[in-house]
């Protein structure tokens, strides 16, 4: 912002706008301030102001009884301006902390002009009966067309385009082609106006209130373990020897293939705080490290291996865990659902797929449905969207000298 428009805002916050900007614009010094250095000139114009409307009346030798009042309406005047002062100086410096800090935010990304869409709306709505207390930011691509951004804002969602992300040319072909696209899930540590955000993929459900994973501890990188024993993984060490972190003690990691494979996480569901310096180093190792597989996940574990804490899976329950470790799966636990195993997207969910004629694969579909076709959880039809009073004081942060500042000289 620059230093006329850092004015403008600055005097809008003070009783007397119009006074403000010329007294502030009248001094060289504040071409280049910031809130504070503008208040300290406010404040020492109206110091030297000050004497100066008390000098004409005050005699070279005043009476004794003349000295007493001018004396006291130089404190009073000096209380009015360091008031003054005080209240700026809390303004500015919640202006200051507002920069990221405390804000937090769930967010999901968007690809393409398919059916995504659908479950993006159904993560909003699911949130919402959730009674989540921060909102649903959506980074799309370029080619999210208009109709499906239209239905995002409808749904109360932030919608914020991104630019792609593409790994360097490289030969390695992912287990699915598409994957590609999920590189570009590195612009969430761009979204430095937040403090801490939740990532989930648009076929993640959440069925019971998580927000208290944003106060975790800073720092870390929070995610739900994965699980190696889809034939996604046929190509991998671990599959090859039926080796999974889930159950490390049924086949036990050989020593002759060194140390066993580090906690590695599904890339479906983390939190994170974005940070423009990782951001710049997750580009730039991304240009020096050759694709695999699993894409950005595999990328995303590499980069974060030192930091990771793994969380129970009832935060991100990856379906095939049901039939793969079910003695790891508490069902009345779970609390968020992640649709990933093949022909389980419940927008798309026929039942014809392997495993996908389970009851309990049935069931996770059906609330999923239940929650995406439930009217009442549209955003127009809640209070979310009713616009807040208008503060009859004149808005936050408006600075006022009635306000109950009570300040003591002594
Ligand atoms: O055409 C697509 C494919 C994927 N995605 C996004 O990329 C995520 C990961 O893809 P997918 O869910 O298919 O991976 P899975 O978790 O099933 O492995 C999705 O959840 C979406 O957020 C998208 O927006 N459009
Ligand atoms: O681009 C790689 C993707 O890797 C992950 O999905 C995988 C992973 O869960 C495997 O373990 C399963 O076997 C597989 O089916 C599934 O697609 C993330 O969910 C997704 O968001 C994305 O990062």
């Amino acid at each position: 912002m620059d230093a006329k428009n850092f004015i403008v805002q600055t005097c809008k916050q003070t009783p007397n706008y119009d006074l403000c900007t010329s007294i502030l614009r009248s001094d060289p010094h504040s071409s280049d301030a910031d809130v504070k250095s503008l208040t300290f000139v406010m404040v020492m114009y109206k110091l030297d102001q000050g004497k100066r409307d008390i000098k004409p009346h005050h005699q070279e030798n005043p009476k004794q009884e003349e000295k007493t009042p001018l004396s006291s309406f130089a404190d009073y005047y000096i209380a009015i301006i360091l008031a003054m002062f005080l209240k700026l100086l809390k303004f500015s410096t919640k202006q200051t902390m507002n920069k990221g800090a405390g804000k937090r935010a769930f967010v999901t990304f968007l690809a393409g002009n398919g059916d995504y869409i659908k479950g993006v709306v159904g993560l909003a709505k699911g949130l919402r009966k959730a009674n989540t207390r921060y909102p649903l930011m959506v980074v799309v691509l370029p080619d999210v067309p208009d109709d499906h951004r239209r239905i995002l804002h409808s749904q109360g969602c932030i919608v914020r385009e991104i630019e792609p992300v593409y790994p360097p040319e490289n030969q390695t072909k992912f287990v699915r082609a598409y994957f590609v696209i999920n590189y570009s899930k590195l612009r969430l540590w761009e979204l430095e106006e937040y403090e801490k955000m939740m990532y989930l993929d648009a076929d993640i459900q959440v069925f019971d209130n998580i927000d208290h994973l944003f106060d975790s501890s800073i720092g870390y990188f929070y995610a739900v373990m994965d699980c190696f024993c889809d034939k996604e993984w046929r190509n991998s060490p671990q599959f090859k020897i039926g080796y999974c972190q889930q159950c490390p003690d049924k086949v036990e990691w050989p020593a002759d293939m060194g140390l066993p494979p580090p906690s590695y996480f599904n890339a479906g569901m983390f939190v994170f705080e974005p940070n423009l310096i990782t951001y710049s180093n997750l580009l730039e190792a991304l240009k020096v490290t050759p694709t695999t597989s699993f894409a950005e996940q595999d990328f995303l574990n590499m980069f974060f291996k030192d930091v990771y804490k793994p969380i129970p899976n009832v935060y991100n329950l990856l379906l095939a865990m049901l039939w793969r470790h079910p003695e790891k799966v508490d069902v009345e636990k779970v609390k968020v659902v992640h649709y990933s195993a093949e022909g389980a997207k419940p927008w798309r969910y026929t039942g014809e797929k392997e495993n996908m004629e389970r009851e309990d694969i049935k069931m996770w579909v059906k609330k999923w449905w239940e929650i995406y076709e439930d009217e009442s959880l549209d955003y127009e039809n809640t209070t979310e969207n009713i616009v807040e009073e208008e503060n009859p004081c004149g808005g936050r942060g408006s600075l006022s000298l009635t306000d109950n500042t009570t300040m003591s000289l002594h």
